[in-house]
């Protein structure tokens, strides 16, 4: 699903790279913890994935297209394959939480019955029937991140990046969201989520990539946060 062969990102000429040679395969449906300090990657590795950036050399595969020679009049057609979810949840402040939802079916072009019908199914699935008409300011950063985790699921993308999804949130609350990205995940759907979150990573036993600066120094199946090297 995913697939890097020698991917180096480098931002500015001289620099240190951001990501140094990396190599590694992301099968379909695999749930992956990308992690490392501060700077070590991470949000280069997603960004790269959604094409926000290219990689200066090596080679990338995404769903099934090849990111080096793929022209940007196919990046959209790259995007509908890949939810994104981040730590600020990125809603539109001035949109209820059924208009948020229904805002990645419109830029899509899908026809309104089909919205009217989407969207309150997408909002069950994570939690939130009934609040449809509440405005991102009138729900908890819990809430929000479920209305955001609904819009990047909406178009049924086979792959959802998450960055630090549940970086604004307290223990408990971010145990209802990593739920629920399980609950995706069993469903089908590829997740790779950057995260510092230690008890999060060390419960959930997933594979586990970490970065140091730029580095990919440990892929781990079934991996806990800080592996003792
Ligand atoms: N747009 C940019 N221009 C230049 N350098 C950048 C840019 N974005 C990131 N970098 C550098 O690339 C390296 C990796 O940054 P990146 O944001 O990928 O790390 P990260 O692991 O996501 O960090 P954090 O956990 O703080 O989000 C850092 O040295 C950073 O300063």
């Amino acid at each position: 699903m995913i697939r890097f062969d020698n991917v180096t990102k480098v931002y500015a000429r001289g620099a240190r790279p951001a990501l140094n040679d990396i190599s590694l395969e992301i099968e379909r449906e695999e749930f992956v913890f990308l992690v490392g300090a501060s700077g070590s990657g991470k949000s280069t590795f997603l960004r790269l994935v959604l094409r926000e950036e290219r990689a200066t050399s090596g080679t990338m595969f995404v769903a099934g297209h090849n990111l080096s020679t793929l022209s940007n009049w196919k990046v959209p057609s790259l995007r509908r394959q890949i939810g994104a979810v981040f730590q600020d949840f990125r809603l539109l402040p001035t949109k209820t939480v059924f208009e948020n939802v229904a805002f990645a079916l419109q830029v899509t072009g899908r026809p309104r019955h089909q919205i009217r019908s989407t969207v309150p199914e997408m909002l069950e699935l994570v939690g939130l029937a009934g609040k449809e008409k509440r405005r991102p300011h009138e729900l908890s950063g819990g809430e929000q991140q479920r209305v955001a985790i609904a819009r990047a699921m909406v178009n049924r993308p086979p792959i959802l990046l998450a960055d630090e999804p549940t970086g604004n949130l307290d223990p408990t609350t971010s145990l209802g969201i990593m739920r629920l990205l399980d609950r995706i995940n069993r469903s089908g759907t590829t997740i790779v989520m950057a995260t510092h979150d230690d008890e999060i990573v060390d419960q959930m036993r997933k594979r586990v990539i970490e970065l140091e600066t730029g580095d990919l120094i440990r892929d781990q199946s079934r991996g806990v946060y800080g592996a003792s090297r």
